[in-house]
């Protein structure tokens, strides 16, 4: 697929300096489910690396176009075009007065996370939801009822699941290194999950801190 890259100024990005959390975890282990709650007490702006890849398809691009075959095989789109869509949805939120990022379901591979950290800044933590493969397919497959999301279905579910073990468990030893990583034991509530995500915001933020919502 040829790349067409765009050029994007970085400098309100580079100047705002917020911290900026990578989110990480299997197909359904919960990233965006806990993003939102995190949203909810942090104020952060959330932006998911897969639900940018759908709006480019839903646009109905030339480049949308390629892209959905690329996920319905449950495969990784170059991780270009994934870098070009988070720099532009992170200079809007910056304009707005972003206080920190959420990156969900980012990077999904070593070489995509060292890429954003040299062109825009390095990460202040990576989180990592860590669930059974068993469970992962089975909220995928419940979720599928509901989320209309052609990658929800069996055939891909496995796909996503076999790129996951190849390209992303490296992020996680890759970052572990950097003593950067939290792993957290993502198999309970909701709520309980929670509340082993807030101790390490709280380390950055503070524990009675609301970091004021951008909007
Ligand atoms: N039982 C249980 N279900 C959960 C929990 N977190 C999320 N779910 C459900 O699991 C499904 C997947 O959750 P998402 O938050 O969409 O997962 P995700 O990691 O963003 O998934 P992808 O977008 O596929 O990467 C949803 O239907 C959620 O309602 C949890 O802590 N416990
Ligand atoms: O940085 C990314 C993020 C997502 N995707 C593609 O988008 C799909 C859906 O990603 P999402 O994070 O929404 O779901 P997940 O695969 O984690 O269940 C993936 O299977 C990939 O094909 C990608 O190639 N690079
Ligand atoms: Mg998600």
């Amino acid at each position: 697929m040829a790349i067409e890259r765009k050029q994007i100024d970085l400098t309100p990005l580079k100047n705002a300096n917020v911290p900026i959390f990578f989110i990480v975890g299997g197909p359904g282990s919960g990233k965006g489910t806990q993003c939102e709650r995190i949203v909810n007490k942090y104020g952060l702006s959330h932006l998911s690396s897969g639900d940018l890849l759908r709006a480019e398809v839903q646009s109905g691009s030339a480049r949308g176009a390629q892209l959905v075959k690329i996920m319905e095989a449950g495969e990784l789109v170059p991780l270009e075009v994934v870098l070009d869509l988070i720099k532009e949805a992170m200079v809007n939120e910056v304009k707005k007065g972003s206080k920190g990022f959420l990156i969900d379901g980012y990077p999904r591979e070593v070489k995509q996370g060292d890429q954003f950290e040299s062109e825009i800044q390095p990460a202040t933590l990576v989180l990592f939801f860590d669930v059974s493969e068993d469970t992962l397919v089975k909220r995928c497959l419940k979720r599928a009822e509901t989320s209309g999301r052609c990658d929800d279905n069996i055939e891909t579910i496995k796909k996503r699941l076999a790129t996951f073990n190849n390209a992303t468990a490296p992020v996680t030893d890759h970052y572990e290194k950097k003593h950067k990583l939290v792993r957290i034991a993502a198999e309970g509530t909701i709520d309980e999950i929670f509340s082993h995500v807030t101790p390490h915001l709280d380390r950055v933020f503070g524990s009675n801190q609301k970091v004021a919502a951008s909007a």
